[in-house]
């Protein structure tokens, strides 16, 4: 198995504050599909948010496809983010532009500020983008505004739009918070057969525990900025290993798990 990403000593600080991570090491493979849980505030959207460089890391090294990103200028970095696709909780989709338009976005690290500017798309990127837009079930929908789409048709929006970058890895930062259990059930299923299918690498931040143990390779589990779990779904499995991801939230977490357990999805 290809290492694509690893973090050797990752430390994040935020201004004078504690810090939000601390000595952070792991490893993902090409094509792995890895969830990161944790109790609110532990750290995990600093953490993936290191991976693109949405935030910047204080200290260690993130080594992306061999090469320590933390010490990319500008130029490398709009190249690493073409290979980055983010998925994001609240969408991000400009609301009065096409579903169409919104998925070309996607294309715009590969453009000059010009071609950008102008909407300057090849015949190619818009087959894509189609494509890619039958590929998630919304060939009915391209050209609609996206204000028009329920949350899991803008979340497959968000999904294609990520996509169409040709991406190597898809980063997302809680992307089922804001959807009901079934419209959180396609999104997980779309996510889990990209990973399967075309390779690409998936790290997803959840709060459902139950969510990251049914769709994951692997389970990065984060408490006060430091790595407690690092393991397959069975691991987790164990009360004593949740209660060490969760500490003082465990005692919530399992009066849920146990008071909805006809529920499809917990939420933490
Ligand atoms: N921009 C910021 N400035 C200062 N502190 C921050 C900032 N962003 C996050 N933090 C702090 O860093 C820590 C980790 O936050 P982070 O958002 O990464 O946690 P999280 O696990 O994603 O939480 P949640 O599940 O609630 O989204 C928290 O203590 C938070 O208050």
């Amino acid at each position: 198995m290809t290492t694509l990403l690893e973090f050797r000593q990752v430390s994040k600080q935020y201004g004078k504050d504690p810090r939000a991570l601390t000595d952070i090491e792991f490893q993902v493979h090409e094509g792995e599909f890895v969830s990161i849980i944790g109790p609110s505030g532990a750290g995990k959207s600093t953490l993936l948010r290191c991976i693109n460089r949405m935030i910047d890391a204080s200290s260690g090294e993130i080594i992306f496809n061999g090469t320590n990103i933390l010490k990319f200028n500008k130029r490398e970095l709009k190249h690493l983010r073409t290979q980055m696709g983010m998925v994001f909780q609240h969408y991000n989709l400009v609301d009065r532009l096409t579903v169409i338009d919104n998925v070309l976005h996607g294309r715009l690290g590969y453009k000059s500020t010009l071609q950008g500017v102008l909407g300057l798309y090849t015949s190619e990127e818009k087959h894509q983008a189609f494509d890619t837009l039958k590929r998630l079930g919304l060939e009915d929908q391209v050209f609609k505004r996206c204000d028009q789409l329920s949350g899991g048709q803008k979340q497959r929006v968000g999904i294609a739009r990520a996509l169409v970058q040709n991406p190597r890895i898809l980063l997302c930062d809680e992307p089922i918070a804001s959807l009901d259990p079934n419209a959180s059930r396609v999104i997980m299923e779309h996510l889990r057969h990209i990973s399967t299918t075309m390779g690409i690498t998936v790290i997803v931040n959840l709060h459902q525990v139950d969510v990251a143990l049914k769709y994951s390779d692997r389970i990065l589990g984060v408490n006060k900025g430091s790595i407690v779990y690092d393991g397959p779904p069975q691991g987790i499995q164990d009360p004593a290993q949740l209660s060490a991801i969760y500490g003082s939230a465990w005692n919530q977490l399992q009066e849920e798990l146990e008071s909805k357990r006809e529920r499809e999805v917990v939420h933490v």
